[in-house]
């Protein structure tokens, strides 16, 4: 490659992307692009003014905040995060996985139901969520789903229920599998696979969220890089290797990176942070010569669906000051039969909940709904005003008040809808395993050699087998990818480190 200093071109501004970008700048490489399609950075860690203050529309919480989170490391040491989350005991608490706090149930007769009763269906449910856990590929078959297993232990243990429990027990469970679509950003857990699901590996610690936002940690991050690193509204439309494209020469760069409006730029490496869902419609002409097979197989098999939050500013609360849950049970409805298909009649039945949003004085008195699959990208289709009318009619008819003051303002998320997103995050769904996701990570050229050196590298969320759909995993696979380059150049590194002595 020479002794020319080497240029790394990193195709998109999420944590991902600005983590790598900090990483190789901080080991002495000096020319450092990032490419966003957008007018912004930060992809799915996006803050905004809402209500009295600040709401999330994608990334809200660190999960798992201890020190081997890389999020929670980064985020103390530049004081981003409350005291309560740099609490030794908070970084300990083990969740396992559920919500920690008991919620107030509300069912769709308008009555609240008492915790206890429903307390033995939650815990058995959350038992059989960990045991889905324990599978590999040699326990169970690749075709069978999250989803099913959980209907398989519901169907063993309803059969000694109750007539008079069974009811609620498998609303209830209908609701708790609606949350669990959410976490998993999936329309049905049928489609998440049973045996890689326990790959999926969580950090102690409470989970907390950022006072100032979580775009403060990406501006954090974005500040020790140089002014001009980032270019916005700059979409890239393909990725030239390998030197095919006109004017190259041997002495050349082997990438060259054309941007939507016709710009190009040439670099030795490009670090690919894109979404997933950017990816499975793009996938054929993103990248020329095109993705290897293997690839592309990976892209189509991985699942990447869409999770969505209705942010609803309330004049006073309807709740109670202690509530931090509001889970909603729709009377009548199972985990057993299929969600009903008239989407525009019933998406408001996939609404799993809502979160109070802490503290008021600072946010004002807001309810953040979470939703999850097909119901949650045809909510994407209505205006705020529908939006609005199911939501008041939804909670009038939860609360049994007929009187419920409605909603004085809605702040949504559209991810689905987002061309540069085309979702939320990515599971590793029924055909596809753990290996998809490495192929996805591995670097291209497979086989390098001095004439055909490390060009395509590939990071984001989807890339990392264990912590995918986080902002930590998004941010360690940025790390993982820098430090790819920051091996091949290792002089770099010496001289950074010689400087500083
Ligand atoms: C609603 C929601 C809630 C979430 N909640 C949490 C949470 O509480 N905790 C948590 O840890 N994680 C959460 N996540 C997941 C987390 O936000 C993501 O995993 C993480 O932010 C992904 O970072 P990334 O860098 O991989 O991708 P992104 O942030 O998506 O960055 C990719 C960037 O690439 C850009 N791009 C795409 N195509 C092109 C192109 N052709 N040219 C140039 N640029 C392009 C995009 O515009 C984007 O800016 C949530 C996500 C969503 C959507």
């Amino acid at each position: 490659m020479g002794r020319r200093t080497p240029s790394v071109l990193i195709v998109g501004s999420g944590i991902s992307g600005i983590g790598a970008a900090e990483k190789v700048h901080k080991n002495g490489f000096q020319n450092i692009r990032i490419l966003e399609a957008t007018g912004r950075t930060g992809g799915r860690i996006r803050t905004q003014k809402f209500a009295k203050g600040l709401a999330e529309m994608g990334a809200q919480w660190i999960h798992g905040p201890s020190p081997e989170n890389p999020v929670f490391q980064l985020s103390s040491q530049y004081n981003l995060v409350g005291p309560d989350a740099l609490r030794e005991e908070n970084q300990k608490v083990d969740v396992g996985g559920h919500p920690p706090d008991i919620p107030v149930i509300y069912s769709s007769s308008g009555k609240e139901i008492n915790p206890t009763l429903v307390e033995n269906v939650t815990n058995l449910y959350y038992e059989w969520l960990e045991k889905s856990r324990n599978f590999t590929k040699d326990t169970c078959s690749p075709d069978d789903s999250v989803g099913s297993f959980m209907r398989r232990e519901i169907l063993r243990s309803s059969k000694e229920w109750n007539k008079d429990v069974s009811e609620l027990n498998m609303a209830i469970l209908r609701a708790l599998l609606n949350v669990e679509c959410c976490v998993s950003g999936t329309h049905s857990m049928d489609h998440v696979a049973l045996c890689p699901f326990g790959e999926y590996t969580m950090f102690l610690g409470l989970d907390c969220t950022f006072p100032k936002g979580y775009e403060s940690l990406v501006n954090r991050i974005k500040a020790n890089l140089p002014n001009d690193t980032v270019l916005l509204n700059k979409p890239v439309k393909r990725i030239n290797w390998n030197g095919s494209f006109q004017g190259n020469d041997s002495n050349a760069h082997p990438v060259r990176v054309q941007c939507e409006d016709g710009d190009t730029f040439v670099a030795d490496h490009v670090i690919v942070t894109v979404p997933l869902g950017f990816l499975k419609k793009h996938a054929d002409d993103f990248l020329s010569p095109p993705l290897p097979p293997s690839k592309k197989q990976a892209i189509k098999k991985l699942g990447f669906g869409t999770m969505n939050k209705i942010l609803l500013e309330f004049e006073k609360p309807f709740w109670d000051p202690n509530t931090t849950y509001i889970q909603l049970v729709w009377e009548g409805d199972s985990p057993l039969t299929e969600s009903q298909k008239d989407l525009r009649k019933h998406w408001v039945k996939k609404l799993s909940g809502f979160v109070v949003l802490d503290p008021p004085g600072q946010l004002g008195h807001v309810l953040c709904g979470f939703m999850a699959g097909k119901e949650s990208e045809y909510m994407e289709t209505l205006s705020d005003e529908e939006v609005v009318s199911s939501m008041t009619s939804l909670l009038r008819q939860f609360t049994g008040n007929p009187e419920l003051p409605p909603p004085i303002s809605i702040l949504r998320s559209q991810w689905h809808s987002q061309p540069y997103t085309g979702g939320s995050y990515s599971y590793v769904a029924v055909g596809s395993s753990g290996n998809d996701i490495e192929v996805l990570a591995e670097p291209l050229p497979k086989e390098r050699n001095a004439a055909k050196p490390l060009q395509v590298l590939f990071a984001g969320e989807a890339t990392e087998r264990n912590f995918y759909s986080t902002t930590h995993g998004a941010l360690m696979s940025g790390w993982r990818e820098a430090q790819r380059l920051i091996d091949q150049y290792p002089e770099l590194g010496a001289a950074v480190r010689k400087a500083k002595l």
